[in-house]
Order: structure tokens, then C-alpha cells, then sequence
């Protein structure tokens, strides 16, 4: 860690792209494309673009003039090949290229600017640079003649007025958020996302029973692109993000995100990390481009359909496809897919947690499914928050993937949580929240469109955000469960092999509303606390996970920020104020040193006090006041996590079986 230097939780990674030999400015290898030979379909933004001599001929009775959304940066140095105009055209061409139909011959021309902006025809532009080597050809279809608008990378005020002026629900409440609605849709459909199968991903990703991985085959996918495409295109404008993801320099991807509203723009803006200026300006091809068509529905007649709503991911052709949903969590967690698939490949493993880092560098992880707290107790006020939810830990340590948190409204205060509460002012996106009519003061009470209400915001907006949002390899790695049952100790000390073992069961009660469909809490078990987003088998994960907690020495913890004195129902969910207090022990090393009682069943070790926290609460029993039903409580939940583990029994979990053995030891015992 000696090159990592730390000072004041000054963190960083030293970039060293330069040891990435062919892999691009950026490091990311390129994913291989299996073009076929002699297959007509082709999609690489470095081959041949939009014919651009017509363009501006075809624009020139239409093309509106807009101030540039992007600071231009100008000539500089010696060292300035394109001129602005000249790199304005080649972005355009870029963009052109995404939204090109894969079948006819040509696709939209694209035009900067927003079209409701009606000012004089700019003067006809002629070609001085004769930079383009390809011969004009002539466009004869219709769709020759469309053209989209593009929105390109605008800024928070822009998008508020785009989403004010033409998406009905979006206003600004008192505090300056911009309320939007997600349409039918408020949370995640993981039974409409599909993967597209081919010679590669059949070996590679986890298919089959458990597996979040629906299959669909390739010319399917194309199917709901065209149709995503097509749509898109029909619209007289649309959105494109240009933007990164992990902070991790070595590891970063760039992502494009065409999407048709304001409130999609608003939020990947902040949500995925922002360019500055000049890393706009040579962002080139993207790495992965979601094309998101919500408001449209996939076509039901179309095969794998099952629905209306299909979310397509295609790791060859690097895109994802979203049609029937505006949901915009659907990008995010659609995104953290590919990087679960990406970066295992480069030996760096991904995580579905929070996470934070303390005054002494003291990283913590916090894993945990929907609504178990990973936001919550990774924004904590006496420590530097790295991310809320989506990390990697390389071996130079932990970094976000994302430039902005997500956070759950429901109930919120601004007494028990002041940081998530303020970091809802002008910028944020505030999903399906209800509010005053005149004062626009929020009801974070209310949840008559959704219990899911979300508040989108950038990562800067927590003060003590750690940026860049890296840190060292993690101390404590805290996985979360909001336990419905009510029988899990509210904190108890892993083994390593308990943690794997915890790790790949993933269990929680899932609260209502984040998946669609889910009205009643209930048991859920959910491989490496994501499964509807890893791509690998949840061993694979696993073991790295298990391999790097060994290397640098972390300790493992349970952590139930669910119920106590009885199953939801008839208990309470332990209070937030206990759960900090908790957290802050674990952080602090005090619990590490505490004296430890062993449970029944789950065989689990719980500390016998902790400064803060009520000792009775500490071993659920006592909270009971019926131990029989308490005892029948705790085995019906044994007999879940042992009937979930079976199939993992049969995995190998690292190079030899002793791991496997290990781990299947330190489940539950009756
Ligand atoms: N003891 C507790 N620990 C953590 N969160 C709690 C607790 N009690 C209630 N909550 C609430 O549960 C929700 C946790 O959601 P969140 O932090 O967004 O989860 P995640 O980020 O894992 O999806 C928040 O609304 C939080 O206020
Ligand atoms: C965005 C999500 O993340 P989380 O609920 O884990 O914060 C989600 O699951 O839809
Ligand atoms: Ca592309
Ligand atoms: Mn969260």
C-alpha cells in the first residue's frame, strides 16, 4: 500500500494507463465483437459515419441554432488537430452512429440543440476541411431524411426546464429537487431483463435456475433495438450522456446514455460520474451505450416476451436496450450488470454494497440487498463516504463505480438523517414523491404513488463525500439483512467461512415497493446480496471475495436491520439510532475486543454489550415475549437458508474443496 499514500483521508490511485499497452486511452480493453463474416450488420462508431456532406445540405432548412451545451475547449498549444466546429461534427457523427438503424442503409441524422429553440436558419456551412475520405452517397429512404435533435451532456438548469416544459409531473418542490414521476413502473422488473445468449456468454455466465440471466437470442435483442431505435428516432429530440464509470482510473469505463427524457438525462447525470470539460472532449467511442426507449413498449409477440417491459442487455455489442419502463434505477443497476461482468475478467471484483472510510483510513464495506441499509449507514456524518452502492475492490483497494448515491425517501427526517435530507436541493431528482400543491414542501410520509420513492443526487452533495471516491483495501466488511423474521441478533461477529457462507445466501426480507410487484415484506435469498445483477456464477465472486478478506485481513459481520421482539407483524424494526451505534463499534475496533456469546441454531457470535445500545436487544430471545414462537421462528428460518444452500453444495468455491467445506459448515446447525 506504500504507493497508495494517505493523509487525512486524502486517498488515491496513482493512474497508470500507461502500463495498459493497446488497451486504449482509457485502459478497458475493448470487448471482443464476434462479427461474423459477411454479416451486414455492423455497429462501430470508428467506421464509416453518417455521410456528412448531406447532412448539413438535408439540415439546412431545419438545423436550429442553440448555444453550445458543452464548454468548447479551443485551439491550445501546438497540438489542436480539429477545429470546434469540425469536433462538434465528429460528436454529432458519433451519436448518428448509435442511433443508425442496424438494416437500412442509412440512419437519423443527429443535430445539436433543442428544437422548441426556433431561431434563424444558420448561415449554410461550407467544407473547408475536406477531412472526410469516403465517397457521398445517396440516401433514398425515408428515414434518410429524419432527424433527431441531440441534447448533449446538459447541464442540471437545462434539464430541469426540458422536464418542466414538456414531461408532465415534473416540478421543483421547496427545497429545489426536481419531482418526477416514473410512470407505471416504480421500481425494478428483474423478470423482464434478458441476456443475450451467444457462443461466448453461454460458457461464460450463469444460466439456469437462480441465475438472474434470462436468455434471449441476438436477433431478438436487434429486434427490440430496432424498435428502440426506431422510436427514439421518431421523437424530434432525445438525450445523450456521455459519461464514466469507476473512479478507479485503470478500470473505468466510458458509458453513452440516449434516453427520450429529461428526468432519465437528470439522472444518469447524476449518477454516473460527470466529465470534466476536457474529458468530454476526448471522450471518442464509448464503451457501452444504453438505448433507453421506456415510454415504449416492447413488442408482447416478439419471442422471449413476456411482457411489455424488456430490459436487453448484449455484452458483444456492448448495449442494453430498455423498452416498458421508465424506471430510471433499470440504468443504474443495468450498468452495475456490466460490470459484473467486466471487471471479474480483469481479476477486480465487484460488489453490490456501500461504502465508507474512516478519519484513519479505516475502510468498511456494506453489503446488502434493496432496502437493508447500504445508503442509510454508508452516509455516515464522522466518516468520508466513498459510495452508497456499487464498488470494486482492485488490488490497489475500493472505488466506486458511480458519481452519485440513490437513495430511499420513504419516512426520511431531517433529525435522523441530516446528510441524505440536504443533499435534496436544486439538482436532485426526486422520484414519485407527493408534495404541497402550493408550498412544495415534500410528504416523505406519503405513499400514495409508491413506497419506493428515490432521491437521485451527486455524490459531492454528502459533505464529507470522499473524492475521488476510492480508499485502501476495506477493514470490516458488514453484510446487512433487514430480517423480517425478527430472530437474527442485531450484530454478530463472522468467521470467514460464515461470511462466505452469509455472503452467498443473501438473505433478507425484501422490503416493499424496489421490485416491482413486491407489496408484503418476505424471506429472500439473493446470491452475493445482488443476484439480480451478477452475470458470473455467485462462486466466483465468492471466491475472490473470500481470497481478498483473507489477504488483507477483514473482518467479516452480520448486521439485521430488520425486526426485533417478534416477526414484522408483531415486532418492531430495531431503531436506526441502535444500528449507528452499532456501526460505530465495528468501525471503532471496540466490538472486535467485546466478549462474545455463541446462538443456537444459526450459530452465531453475538457481543454481550455494546456502549449505546440496550444489552438485552443484543440476543433477539430476550425481546420475545413468546420463546416458543420465537424458537419456531428461528428454525423456520434455518430450514430457508439450508434449503437455499443446496444448490450451492455441489460448487467448488476456490481452488481446492477445503473453502467449500468450510463454508457449508457454518450455516445454520439443527
Ligand atoms: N435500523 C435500521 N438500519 C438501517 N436502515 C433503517 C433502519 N431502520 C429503518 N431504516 C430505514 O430503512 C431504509 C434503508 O434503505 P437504504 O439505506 O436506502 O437501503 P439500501 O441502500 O440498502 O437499498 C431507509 O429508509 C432507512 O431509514
Ligand atoms: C436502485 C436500487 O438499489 P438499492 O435499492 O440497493 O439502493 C434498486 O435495487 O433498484
Ligand atoms: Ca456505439
Ligand atoms: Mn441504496
Amino acid at each position: 500500500m506504500a504507493e497508495n499514500g494517505m493523509e487525512n483521508g486524502e486517498f488515491s490511485f496513482a493512474a497508470n494507463g500507461s502500463t495498459n499497452g493497446g488497451k486504449g486511452r482509457n485502459g478497458l480493453a475493448k470487448i471482443q465483437t464476434h462479427k461474423k463474416k459477411g454479416d451486414e450488420i455492423c455497429h462501430d462508431d470508428s467506421a464509416a459515419p453518417v455521410k456528412a456532406q448531406t447532412i448539413d445540405e438535408l439540415h439546412s432548412l431545419q438545423r436550429k441554432k442553440s448555444a453550445p451545451t458543452t464548454p468548447i475547449k479551443g485551439m491550445q498549444g501546438g497540438f489542436a488537430a480539429v477545429s470546434e466546429e469540425e469536433r462538434q461534427n465528429q460528436q454529432l457523427q458519433s451519436i448518428s452512429a448509435s442511433l443508425a438503424s442496424l438494416t437500412r442503409e442509412t440512419g437519423p441524422k443527429v443535430v445539436k440543440g433543442d428544437p422548441a429553440r426556433k431561431t434563424e436558419t444558420p448561415k449554410h456551412v461550407t467544407h473547408h476541411h475536406h477531412h472526410h475520405h469516403y465517397a457521398p452517397t445517396l440516401s433514398t429512404s425515408d428515414s434518410a431524411l429524419k432527424f433527431t435533435h441531440i441534447l448533449y451532456n446538459l447541464s442540471p438548469g437545462e434539464l430541469y426546464e426540458q422536464a418542466i416544459k414538456y414531461e408532465k409531473g415534473s416540478f421543483i418542490t421547496a427545497s429545489g429537487a426536481l419531482a418526477t414521476l416514473s410512470g407505471a413502473k416504480t421500481g425494478r422488473s428483474p423478470r423482464d431483463k434478458r441476456v443475450v445468449k451467444d457462443e461466448t456468454t453461454a460458457d461464460e455466465l450463469w444460466w439456469g435456475k437462480g441465475s438472474p440471466n434470462i436468455e434471449m437470442d441476438e436477433h431478438t435483442f436487434l429486434v427490440n433495438r430496432e424498435r428502440a431505435v426506431d422510436y427514439l428516432c421518431s421523437l424530434d429530440k432525445v438525450f445523450v450522456n456521455d459519461q464514466f464509470l469507476n473512479w478507479d482510473p485503470n478500470h473505468r469505463i466510458k458509458v453513452r446514455i440516449v434516453s427520450a427524457r429529461a428526468y432519465h438525462s437528470l439522472f444518469m447525470h447524476n449518477m454516473c460520474i460527470r466529465p470534466t470539460p476536457d474529458e468530454l472532449e476526448d471522450f471518442g467511442t464509448p464503451d457501452f451505450t444504453i438505448y433507453n426507449a421506456g415510454q415504449f413498449p416492447c413488442n408482447r409477440y416478439t419471442h422471449y416476451m413476456t411482457s411489455s417491459t424488456s430490459i436487453d442487455l448484449n455484452l458483444a455489442r456492448r448495449e442494453m436496450v430498455i423498452l416498458g419502463t421508465q424506471y430510471a434505477g433499470e440504468m443504474k443497476k443495468g450498468l452495475f450488470s456490466v460490470m459484473h461482468y467486466l471487471m471479474p475478467k480483469r481479476q477486480v471484483l465487484s460488489l453490490h454494497s456501500g461504502c465508507n472510510m474512516g478519519k484513519n483510513g479505516d475502510v468498511a464495506l456494506f453489503f446488502g440487498l434493496s432496502g437493508t441499509g447500504k445508503t442509510t449507514l454508508s452516509t455516515d456524518h464522522n466518516r468520508y463516504l466513498i459510495g452508497d452502492d456499487e464498488h470494486c475492490w482492485s488490488e490497489n483497494g475500493v472505488s466506486n463505480i458511480e458519481g452519485g448515491c440513490y437513495a430511499k425517501c420513504i419516512d426520511l427526517s431531517g433529525e435522523k438523517e441530516p446528510d441524505i435530507w440536504n443533499a435534496i436541493k436544486f439538482g436532485t431528482v426526486l422520484e414519485n414523491v407527493v408534495f404541497d400543491e402550493h408550498s412544495r414542501d415534500v410528504d416523505y410520509s406519503d405513499k400514495s404513488v409508491t413506497e419506493n420513492t428515490r432521491a437521485a443526487y451527486p455524490i459531492e452533495y454528502i459533505p464529507n463525500a470522499k473524492i475521488p471516491c476510492v480508499g485502501p483495501h476495506p477493514k470490516n466488511v458488514i453484510l446487512l439483512a433487514c430480517d423480517a423474521f425478527g430472530v437474527l441478533p442485531p450484530v454478530s461477529k463472522l468467521s470467514l467461512a460464515q461470511t462466505m457462507y452469509h455472503f452467498i445466501s443473501g438473505y433478507t426480507a425484501l422490503v416493499a415497493g424496489t421490485e416491482d410487484g413486491i407489496k408484503e415484506p418476505q424471506a429472500t435469498f439473493s446470491a452475493c446480496f445482488g443476484a439480480a445483477f451478477i452475470m458470473l456464477h455467485p462462486t466466483k465472486y465468492a471466491a475472490m471475495l473470500a481470497e481478498k478478506m483473507r489477504k488483507h485481513g477483514a473482518t467479516g459481520w452480520l448486521v439485521n436491520t430488520g425486526w426485533s421482539g417478534g416477526s414484522y407483524g408483531s415486532g418492531n424494526r430495531i431503531k436506526l439510532a441502535y444500528t449507528r451505534k452499532i456501526i460505530d463499534a465495528i468501525h471503532s475496533g471496540t466490538l472486535l475486543e467485546a466478549n462474545y456469546a455463541k446462538t443456537e441454531v444459526f450459530g452465531l457470535n453475538i457481543p454481550t454489550g455494546i456502549e449505546g445500545v440496550p444489552s438485552e436487544i443484543l440476543d433477539p430471545i430476550n425481546t420475545w415475549s413468546d420463546k416458543k414462537a420465537y424458537k419456531d421462528a428461528l428454525l423456520k428460518l434455518g430450514g430457508l437458508f439450508k434449503k437455499n444452500f443446496e444448490v450451492f453444495a455441489n460448487y467448488k468455491i476456490g481452488t481446492d474443496n477445503k473453502l467449500t467445506e468450510e463454508i457449508l459448515a457454518a450455516g445454520p446447525n439443527f
